[in-house]
């Protein structure tokens, strides 16, 4: 039975997000307790795959998964999957907001909900937990304390806590993107159900002089390639100097890209391919009922 990570404990969104990749199958689920611990179990061939949150549609990329792939450990993007994300506002015993002094959950959760902290509970504190689901069975593990975490309806049903506010997230539609991640690549996954085939590359160019990048964006934009996305992340060798992080909607062996590749290396760029995979768009049914 095929063995999967993912950000732990039970209850988290990238556990759903999991479930929902291997839908039909029958595997074996592992909660990890850090992104970082999850991608190295697959690097350390102790699982098959890893499930882990990318980009989120308010808070933009999660920095820990792009660096750790980037910096750490040497696996592929094997498919993507975007699910909405509804955050809830759960205590283990029923409570009034102005009773609340501490909000716990994951930076991304909290992120998400910053017009509703502000506005409805300014002066609560807020304390990172390493996930969602992490937060919620804290708050449920002493009911009375005056606290409460932001999580998903999942782990209100698993940790049995009370819905103080529901759908809490600054924008209705607050979407996270996911993917799961192996040692190689997996063509298998290219399935009818998917609404695109991705590439994800990072480029670091050659050196730093007027155009370089614009020359590189060059090569994909007169093949008319799409880019869905770029991001720079730094390479940590030294301040201006970055990894640019692509995602275009061609697969890996389409002439086009190949074309594309090969002028980027051409102009002295260093170019790796992290990935082609399928990218799937699920949507999650009742969001606040157990
Ligand atoms: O804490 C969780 O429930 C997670 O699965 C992590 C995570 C993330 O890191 O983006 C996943 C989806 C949401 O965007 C919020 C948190």
């Amino acid at each position: 039975m095929k063995r999967v990570a993912y950000l732990g404990p039970q209850g988290t969104f990238t556990q759903e997000a999991a479930r929902r990749f291997f839908a039909e199958q029958d595997v074996q689920m592992i909660p990890f307790t850090s992104i970082p611990n999850a991608l190295n179990a697959v690097e350390d061939k102790e699982v098959d795959h890893a499930v882990v949150p990318l980009e989120n549609s308010i808070e933009g990329s999660v920095t820990m998964t792009m660096d750790w792939l980037i910096h750490h450990v040497s696996l592929k993007l094997q498919a993507e999957l975007t699910l909405p994300i509804a955050q809830q506002l759960l205590a283990g015993s029923h409570k009034e907001l102005q009773e609340v002094r501490t909000i716990l959950s994951h930076p991304q959760a909290i992120s998400q909900c910053r017009t509703f902290l502000h506005e409805h509970m300014p002066h609560a504190e807020i304390e990172f937990t390493p996930s969602t689901a992490e937060a919620v069975k804290r708050v449920t593990s002493d009911p009375d304390k005056p606290w409460a975490a932001i999580g998903p309806s999942f782990a209100r049903s698993i940790y049995r806590a009370e819905l103080l506010r529901s759908d809490i997230q600054d924008h209705e539609s607050n979407r996270t993107r996911f993917v799961l991640v192996g040692a190689t690549d997996l063509p298998q996954l290219h399935s009818p159900n998917a609404i695109a085939v991705k590439t994800t590359l990072v480029i670091e160019l050659a050196s730093d002089y007027p155009g370089a990048l614009y020359q590189v964006l060059a090569a994909f934009a007169w093949r008319s390639i799409n880019m869905t996305k770029i991001e720079s992340r730094p390479t940590k060798k030294r301040l201006g100097s970055y990894h640019f992080i692509l995602d275009v909607e061609r697969k890996i062996d389409d002439v086009l890209l190949s074309g594309a590749i090969a002028e980027v290396e051409a102009l002295g760029c260093d170019v790796q391919c992290f990935g082609s995979y399928p990218a799937y768009v699920h949507q999650v049914v009742n969001t606040t009922t157990d």
